[in-house]
C-alpha cells in the first residue's frame, strides 16, 4: 500500500473516487479546498484531540466522502444547520461542495468550534457560520429567528434526542437528516412514535454504502 498524506494528490484521487461513488462530480476547486481542510485538521489534531479518525485514507473516506451522502436530499439554496458538527463533518464539507447552501455549524465543544472557525477562514468559506453553543439553545443563544430548511447531523445522539433538538430549528417544510451507521432502520423502528407528532413528521430511511470500504450506512430522514 502506498503511503498517502492528508491532502496530497493521492488523497484527492481517493476523495474524488468516493465522491463519484456517491453520485457527486467534484470540481478541482472543491477537491483542493477539502485537501486544504484535511491538512489543517491533521496538523491541529497533532496538538489537540479533535477527531479520532487520523489515518489519511480513513479521513478521505469516513470523514470527507461520507459527508457528501446528504447532498441529494438538500434543495438548492437551502439554509442548513449541522448540529454536533465536531471538527466540521458533515457541515464544512457540504459547504465546500455546495456553495449555494447557507451553512450553520453548531458545536458545543469550544476547541472544535474554534478549529472550524480557523478552517472556514483559511478556506475562505463565506457561506458558513459557526456557533459554539448546544443545539437545544439555538433559539436563545443562536441567530434569533433563523430557521432551517434542513438540519443534518452525524454520529450525534439517539433519534429522540435529535428530534427534540432539531425540531424547534426547522422552517416550515424543513427536514431533519440524521446520518447513522448500519442500524438506522432499526433505530427508527424502535423510536417512540409519539416523537413524530405535533406537528406531524414522516420518516424514511435511505441506505447507502460508504465508498471504497463498502460498509453500510443510513440516513434517517424526517420531513
Ligand atoms: C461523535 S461526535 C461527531 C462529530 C461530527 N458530526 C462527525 O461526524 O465527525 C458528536 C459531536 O456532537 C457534539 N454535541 C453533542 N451534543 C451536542 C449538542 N446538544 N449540541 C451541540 N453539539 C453537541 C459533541 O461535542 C461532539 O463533538
Amino acid at each position: 500500500m502506498t503511503l498517502i498524506k492528508p491532502g496530497d494528490s493521492q488523497w484527492k484521487d481517493l476523495l474524488s473516487q468516493g465522491a463519484k461513488a456517491l453520485g457527486q462530480a467534484p470540481d478541482e476547486n472543491a477537491l483542493e479546498k477539502c485537501a486544504a481542510f484535511a491538512r489543517l485538521l491533521a496538523q491541529a489534531n497533532n496538538r489537540v484531540n479533535l477527531s479520532s479518525i487520523r489515518d489519511p485514507r480513513d479521513m478521505a473516506v469516513k470523514h470527507f466522502a461520507d459527508s457528501l451522502a446528504p447532498i441529494p436530499y438538500i434543495p438548492e439554496g437551502a439554509k442548513v444547520a449541522d448540529i454536533g458538527s465536531g471538527a466540521g463533518f458533515p457541515g464544512l464539507v457540504l459547504a465546500i461542495f455546495r456553495p449555494d447552501l447557507q451553512l450553520t455549524s453548531i458545536e458545543t465543544i469550544r476547541k472544535k468550534a474554534n478549529f472550524q472557525r480557523h478552517a472556514a477562514l483559511e478556506l475562505g468559506l463565506s457561506n458558513v457560520k459557526i456557533y459554539n453553543i448546544r443545539a437545544e439553545n439555538w433559539k436563545t443563544e443562536g441567530d434569533k429567528g433563523l430557521l432551517f430548511d434542513a438540519v443534518v447531523c452525524r454520529a450525534l445522539s439517539d433519534l429522540s434526542a435529535i428530534l427534540s433538538w432539531a425540531r424547534p430549528m426547522l422552517a416550515p417544510k424543513g427536514q431533519i437528516i440524521a446520518m447513522k451507521g448500519p442500524k438506522g432502520a432499526q433505530e427508527l423502528e424502535e423510536l417512540d412514535k409519539s416523537c413524530l407528532n405535533d406537528p406531524p413528521l414522516k420518516a424514511r430511511v435511505a441506505e447507502y454504502s460508504l465508498p471504497i470500504e463498502k460498509a453500510k450506512r443510513s440516513l434517517v430522514i424526517f420531513s
